[in-house]
């Protein structure tokens, strides 16, 4: 039993701050848009374990006060509300939020890609930036639907559209693509994961996900890097096989969004230094069209506080590095494009 209690306490500790306790003075109010979905509720399950969380506020088409009064019972200090669906709902789980996830939308099944979701994912995130821009364009908001690549520009657009776009506070989350480099490598290289950070740049789908082995002083040759390489920029697929038709990564992403929410919300609680990789409106490679960017970024009370650069590179991620920005950049204008096009009511 004391096995199992070490077990699940080493499990979160790298999201608990055991001697962190949200005060009146650093309140924060968490909305997870689609938190009755497969990433929704383990998602929210671990946001209700961060002390750093004062409020959490579940919003969905379908399930959110069900989750919400499930999660509630959990015996930590943040309160829990789950909303109805419909404009009143979605305006009162909005309204203070600091900082706003959003899985809502489909996931893929086996045989489709990340663009393949475009269709029906594009409209569901318009039509929810829509409301946090209205209800709190001052939060912090992070994008998990899928395609990554175009829902963070769509969100932009409606911000933009709107008069409240603040480029430091919108993030594409990639922190599942570093999770996977990291763990991947440990199991090449017998290191223990906990200690392996591998830095992923570019955007997230296939060949836009770059992960920057050298970085990290390790150098694979062959085809021992091709499948390394090939396996963090289709990890997703991996999954998705394996689910069979019933979706893609849940867990593993509900762990990754936790992750970057607790960066964040450390950031904006006055620690420095931290920075992860994420997808931003950046200036990298706006001189060759691309202007949106994952790299590793500083965060700070204000959101974006840095965003590095992608440093040294060897000639062979220099070609994936090429190739990435050729993908990203027609992702990118795509979801430019739909959102000037779709405003929608
Ligand atoms: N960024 C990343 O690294 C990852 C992104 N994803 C993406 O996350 C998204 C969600 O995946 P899952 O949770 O597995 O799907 P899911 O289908 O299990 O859950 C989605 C939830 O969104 C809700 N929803 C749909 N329309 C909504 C709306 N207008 N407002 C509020 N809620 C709405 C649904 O009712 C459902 O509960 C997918 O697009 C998937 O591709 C998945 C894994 C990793
Ligand atoms: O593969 C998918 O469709 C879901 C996803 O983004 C991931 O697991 O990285």
């Amino acid at each position: 039993m004391f096995a199992t209690r070490r077990a699940t306490q080493a499990a979160f500790g790298a999201l608990q701050s055991r001697s962190f306790s949200a005060t009146a003075a650093n309140a924060t109010k968490v909305a997870v848009l689609g938190a009755a979905g497969g990433i929704g509720q383990p998602l929210s399950l671990l946001l209700k374990l961060n002390p750093r969380v004062s409020e959490l506020a579940l919003y969905d088409i379908k399930g959110a006060p069900g989750v919400a009064a499930d999660i509630s019972h959990i015996n930590t200090k943040s309160i829990v509300k789950g909303y109805e669906p419909g404009a009143e709902g979605i305006k009162e789980c909005l309204t203070g939020a600091q900082i706003v996830l959003i899985p809502a939308g489909v996931p893929r099944k086996p045989g489709m890609t990340r663009d393949d979701l475009f269709n029906t994912n594009a409209s569901i995130v318009r039509d929810l930036a829509k409301a946090a821009a209205d209800a709190c364009p001052d939060a912090n908001m992070l994008i998990i639907s899928n395609p990554v690549n175009s829902t963070v520009p769509i969100t932009a657009e409606i911000f933009k559209s709107k008069g409240v776009y603040n480029p430091k506070r919108l993030f594409g989350v990639t922190t599942l693509d570093v999770v996977r480099a990291s763990r991947f490598i440990s199991q090449l290289k017998n290191t223990d994961p906990a200690n392996e950070n591998i830095t992923v740049v570019g955007g997230h789908s296939g060949a836009t996900i770059v992960p920057l082995l050298s970085q990290a002083g390790y150098s694979l040759e062959g085809s021992e890097r091709d499948e390394y390489v090939k396996r963090v920029q289709f990890g997703g697929d991996e999954v998705v096989q394996a689910k069979g038709g019933a979706g893609s990564a849940t867990l593993s992403m509900a762990m990754a969004g936790a992750r970057f929410a607790e960066s964040l919300l450390k950031a904006a609680q006055g620690q420095s230094g931290v920075i992860e990789p994420t997808f931003v409106d950046s200036p990298l490679y706006k001189d060759q069209g691309v202007t949106y960017f994952a790299s590793n970024v500083e965060l700070g009370p204000n959101g974006v506080e840095k965003i590095h650069p992608v440093g040294n590179l060897t000639d062979y991620e220099q070609q994936l590095l090429d190739v990435c920005l050729k993908d990203l950049k027609g992702n990118i204008e795509k979801g430019q494009k739909w959102a000037q096009e779709n405003p929608g009511n």
